[in-house]
């Protein structure tokens, strides 16, 4: 059943609308039905039969240029802006958009697409935003800010933005930016980032015959890294962004800057949910707040525009999911430069580390270049995947993809991205009677694997999903049930159902009549992040003046539980 909805979808709206992502598989293949693009010929290959697929090399990645039709038959005008953090990049290519009559912004964050909308709206031009997890419509737009991984390959654009460019020598998500670099179809496509990805992208770009600029930047403020440590907390001023790398010390440092009682914190890291983090920063840019200093982890690291004078690098190195190693250069570059912004209230940036011992490293990271990118991610593709499917109808998900990662041939640009995430989803959905679109789908979601609680939601989802066809988000979750969290362990697990409901939002949007409780869903998101910054308000110090305190929590708080007494809740 669940088949036969998805079929039905696919049919009604096209593949991009109900799978938006990695798109362009299922549109080769729905678009090319009856011949095989063949990425060797940069042709379409006429096939009578599947069976015809025999004489195309299923792992032949050498050119994934030719994924991407639409973007292949224009010539596109690539400038590239780069330079050191808080040089103008993303301002100049913004300007460009904003003066073009049709365009698209693809961020590395949900924080940075939001950013772009409201500034393109301000300006008067509508804009869309449209992530993973969230579409809002402006009447009348031309104009997009996407999170990259959302980037669509099938429209045509006048201007094209895409920021922190040098993303796609990621090992995670190398493969988004690769996407969008090559399969955009603009004529004017405008990157922003690191000199590093310099050679790397003119090099990929050669065989597309693009044209390509290289425009060179200077930082618009001085950067300047402190000779002494940073020493005690009792140092600690207004503008100060202390950076670590855990949750947990993320709060003891909180705690303990809060307990000095000179000042409250705000605090940013990955796992708190997106609107959050904006809240937070938010709090910590209003001159009027008494949230005067961020404690942070590298999740402020990327285009973030906060009003931070100073670093203070808590420690240099941070645990990576396999093991704890030293930050690297572009880390320590992407997380200085937050110092110091053009437009703050802060004309000059510093940086510092707790520990004496860490100057050495500091410095000499922020005077040299960042390595030369040597390598762009990519991902199997899903219609090489389903075509070897329809050879060896017997493969599993796993083996199939499996079969590609040993197999594949690339060209010495490219590197297939780390897919142990993916394979851990394969190895549960490949239990359920799905068909290979919908395993694709479960696989390419945004799930945490390595958070315990997510990953049983996307289990959960993908049973109830092929067993039943609808999923209702009551069979898993009551609403009314969430209460503000009392001690950290408490607030880790409000952060993981917050990322099955994202989750489920997310499905939402591309399986939508198979999980039409979207709104519920939304909602209870919008209390977890209440009650989350409610924690982050008591969990410190309080002033004895607290009643001043921008204490936004109160009525809104009380407004959206009100909302539990509707008919839907
Ligand atoms: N010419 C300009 N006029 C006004 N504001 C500017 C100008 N150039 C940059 N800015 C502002 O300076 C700040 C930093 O610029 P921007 O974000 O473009 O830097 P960036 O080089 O992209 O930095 P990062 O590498 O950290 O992403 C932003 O707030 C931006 O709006
Ligand atoms: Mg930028």
């Amino acid at each position: 059943m669940a088949s036969n909805i998805l079929r039905r979808k696919i049919s009604s709206y096209g593949v991009s609308l109900t799978f938006h992502g990695n798109t362009e598989p299922f549109h080769l293949y729905f678009k090319y039905k009856f011949g095989c693009f063949s990425s060797a010929s940069n042709r379409i290959q006429p096939y009578t039969s599947l069976n015809d697929t025999t004489r195309i090399d299923l792992t032949d990645f050498t050119c994934p240029h030719t994924w991407y039709p639409l973007a292949r038959k224009i010539q596109r005008r690539v400038i590239l802006h780069v330079g050191p953090t808080n040089s103008g990049k993303t301002h100049h290519a913004l300007k460009r958009l904003e003066s073009s009559s049709s365009g698209v912004y693809c961020g590395p964050l949900r924080l940075l697409a939001w950013e772009v909308a409201k500034r393109l709206n301000r300006e008067k031009v509508p804009c869309n935003l449209i992530t993973g997890q969230e579409r809002e419509e402006v009447e009348g737009a031309k104009h997009k800010a996407v999170t990259v991984e959302m980037a669509d390959v099938t429209s045509k654009y006048h201007c094209a933005v895409i920021d922190e460019v040098q993303m796609l020598g990621c090992n995670m998500r190398g493969f988004s930016f690769t996407r969008a670099l090559l399969g955009i179809a603009a004529d004017e496509l405008h990157l922003c980032g690191d000199p590093a990805a310099v050679p790397l992208i003119q090099e990929i770009l050669k065989v597309t015959k693009d044209e390509v600029e290289v425009h060179y930047y200077e930082r618009l403020l001085p950067l300047v890294p402190l000779k002494t440590p940073f020493g005690s907390f009792s140092n600690v001023q207004k503008g100060d962004c202390i950076v670590t790398f855990s949750r947990k010390s993320i709060y003891r440092l909180k705690k303990r800057i809060e307990n000095e009682g000179k000042h409250l914190c705000s605090v940013v890291y990955g796992s708190l949910p997106p609107e959050t983090r904006t809240r937070q920063a938010t709090m910590f840019n209003d001159a009027s707040s008494e949230f005067d200093v961020l404690v942070a982890s590298d999740a402020i690291g990327m285009g973030l525009n906060l009003n931070i004078s100073r670093i203070i690098f808590s420690t240099m190195k941070k645990f990576d999911g396999f093991e704890m190693r030293d930050l690297t250069v572009p880390e320590i570059k992407q997380i200085a430069g937050r110092a110091g912004r053009y437009g703050s209230k802060f004309p000059i940036g510093e940086v510092t580390c707790l520990d004496a011992e860490d100057l050495p490293l500091l410095h000499s990271s922020l005077n040299s270049p960042s390595p030369t990118l040597e390598r762009a991610g990519i991902l199997p593709p899903y219609d090489l995947m389903y075509m070897h499917s329809r050879l060896h109808p017997k493969d599993s998900f796993t083996q199939i993809l499996e079969h590609f990662l040993d197999n594949a041939r690339l060209s010495e640009h490219y590197f297939i991205v780390n897919c142990e995430d993916l394979l851990k989803v394969a190895a549960i959905i490949d239990e359920f009677p799905l068909g290979l679109q919908e395993k694709y789908l479960f696989c390419i979601s945004p799930v945490d694997m390595d958070d315990e609680i997510s990953s049983q939601g996307l289990t959960q989802f993908a049973e109830t999903y092929a067993k039943k066809g609808l999923v209702r988000l009551r069979e898993i979750f009551t609403p009314g049930t969430l209460k503000v969290p009392k001690t950290p362990a408490a607030l880790e697990e409000l952060e993981s159902i917050h990322k099955v409901l994202d989750l489920y939002v997310w499905l939402s949007f591309r399986l939508e009549d198979s999980f039409p409780d979207r709104e519920l869903a939304s909602s209870q998101k919008a209390i977890c992040s209440m009650l989350i910054e409610e924690f982050l308000d008591r969990f410190g110090w309080q002033k004895p003046n607290a009643g001043r305190l921008p204490r936004r929590t109160t009525t809104n708080m009380s407004s959206l539980l009100s909302q539990r007494s509707r008919p839907y809740l």
